[in-house]
């Protein structure tokens, strides 16, 4: 297959924003290529290399631009195999080669190729919105039902590799991708409730109120001796986090899968904010704060599999290898205990509540009903477009956010709104330092940003704008954090942003009053 086809594709799904249309572009690409060139094939359309990150900055690539070839020539094949030889490459000599064959690369590519391939190389195409729109154009493709290539890919954490074997192997294929311990697999996600006394009367009760803690998401898998620490985007930090280690490591069992959240705790025992625990993540941090994991679920316990065993039994399992360590919670309260429970999370200084329904299974990836999360604040998680340059006492500084919401169908972020309230001078400083890193273009006012960074809003609520593309702008939006935890293609979609608007005879928005709108 020329790799111009996979270019021209890429194109096609970036111009039209019909959900419909992206998948049918996709499917009739899938549906021709050969087996060997799925997996590139479909890594590119998500904007990364197969060979994840293969050492080649702005600058190399700026260095190596060619005269463009007139006609296209280059094969999938062809540019699959010199990313598997750049990603190989280091010690001496290895400048010079890395040269050599992006030279070589960029000089057969034509004009077009040659913008796809630089917008690969630097991330500028990495689009993980793009994930949901490729599992329906790979069941559509493979001739499947689009959940059972959902599950695969949810258990696999891996798009290229679930389309290659829904493509190739079919259902039984897919099938095989089970969970296993040792790796990760996607995490299940809360929707947003619209009160404490809907989520426990919508599951009749038949619930667990838990804490929402303020920490980083942590997944824990240990087989035999070996454990090892995974974050909510899947991404290993077992070195960084040797307190946890040691900690799994003396359950009392053989093999588990562990979710749950971690914080920091200062000497005294007190939460330390979410910054602090995010950055005990980083390779090179100190280890002065200790990190204290929270358990609310067990996925695999001695050899049994629990993703599909109800909550209540997956909660049994984990009372049994991690009673110590469990998230504060209370199972089937009555009304008024899941009242306290929600009084005294927030008096303890917690983000709210989480209601889980007992019944249900473990679904991965998914932000379903069936974890409702109950805060007193709007939040969204929104991603950066774009920083405008300060005055006055912030001259010199970037600071007024463009702010975007997720396209649910896989494009652009949708512009909702600006704001520089809640910014310190820390943030200033480092907005300043970090967006040039993440820059697509400037005007004299405006640094314009890739979609990579995720900030977390606090809002009073959006309003109807003609304004702005989605049509919806945000009310007093002030900066709470980044979220160095979420890509972009996990921020908040355009339609939870509408879904805040005041319906036609919805009263005022007031906080949720101490009985927490039961009637
Ligand atoms: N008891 C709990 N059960 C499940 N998740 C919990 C719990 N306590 C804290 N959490 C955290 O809350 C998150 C679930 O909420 P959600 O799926 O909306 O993610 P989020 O976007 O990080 O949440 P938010 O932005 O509202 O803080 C989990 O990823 C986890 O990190």
């Amino acid at each position: 297959m020329l790799f111009s086809t996979i270019v021209a594709t890429s194109q096609a799904v970036g111009a039209t924003r019909s959900r419909r249309a992206k998948v049918e572009e996709l499917r009739t690409l899938l549906a021709v290529l050969d087996p060997g060139e799925v997996e590139p094939v479909v890594s590119w359309l998500a904007g990364e290399p197969r060979q994840g990150r293969i050492g080649v900055g702005w600058r190399t690539l700026a260095g190596s631009r060619v005269d463009p070839s007139e006609e296209p020539s280059l094969t999938v094949s062809d540019v699959d195999r010199a990313f598997t030889e750049l990603a190989g490459l280091s010690g001496a000599g290895s400048t010079g080669r890395r040269r050599e064959l992006l030279a070589g690369l960029l000089g057969a590519a034509t004009a077009e190729e040659q913008d796809f391939l630089m917008r690969l190389l630097t991330g500028d195409l990495r689009q993980g919105a793009l994930d949901g729109v490729m599992t329906d154009a790979v069941a559509a493709a493979a001739g499947l039902p689009a959940e059972t290539v959902r599950r695969a890919f949810m258990l696999s954490g891996r798009l290229p590799a679930t389309a290659a074997a829904g493509l190739g192997g079919g259902a039984d294929a897919l099938a095989a991708f089970r969970l296993e311990v040792g790796r990760p697999i996607r995490p299940m996600l809360a929707a947003p409730a619209q009160s404490l006394a809907g989520a426990y009367d919508e599951f009749g009760g038949e619930v667990s109120v838990e804490y929402k803690l303020d920490g980083a998401r942590i997944q824990v898998h240990r087989q035999g001796e070996t454990v090892r620490v995974f974050t909510r985007t899947l991404r290993e930090i077992t070195r960084s986090v040797p307190e946890l280690v040691e900690l799994v490591g003396t359950l009392p069992c053989t093999s588990v899968v562990l979710d749950g959240e971690t914080l920091a705790l200062d000497p005294a025992g007190r939460p330390r904010p979410f910054q602090e625990t995010m950055s005990r993540f980083g390779a090179e941090s100190a280890h002065e704060l200790l990190l204290h994991p929270y358990f609310f679920d067990c996925l695999h316990l001695d050899g049994a599999d629990l993703l599909d065993a109800p909550l209540a039994d997956r909660l049994d399992a984990l009372q049994r290898v991690a009673p110590d360590h469990r998230i504060p919670g209370v199972l089937r309260p009555d009304d008024a205990t899941a009242d306290a429970q929600f009084d005294a999370a927030l008096a303890a200084g917690h983000e709210g509540v989480v209601v889980k329904d007992l019944t249900a299974p473990y679904a991965a990836g998914r932000r379903g009903r069936a974890w409702q999360k109950v805060k007193p604040e709007h939040t969204l998680d929104l991603v950066v477009l774009g920083a405008e340059w300060g005055y006055g006492r912030r001259t010199g500084y970037l600071s007024n956010l463009h702010l975007g919401a997720r396209d649910p169908d896989g494009g652009e972020p949708i512009m909702v709104g600006k704001t520089f309230k809640g910014l310190t001078d820390a943030l200033l400083q480092w907005q300043t330092e970090e967006f040039p890193r993440h820059e697509r273009s400037r005007d004299a006012h405006t640094v314009y940003l890739r979609p990579e960074l995720v900030v977390e809003i606090e809002l009073d609520g959006v309003q109807v704008s003609p304004r702005y593309p989605g049509g919806v702008a945000l009310r007093f939006a002030r900066v709470l954090r980044y979220r160095p935890d979420k890509t972009a293609a996990e921020a908040d979609t355009v339609d939870a942003v509408r879904a805040l608007l005041p319906g036609p005879d919805s009263a005022p928005r007031q906080p949720i009053p101490s009985d927490h709108g039961r009637s």
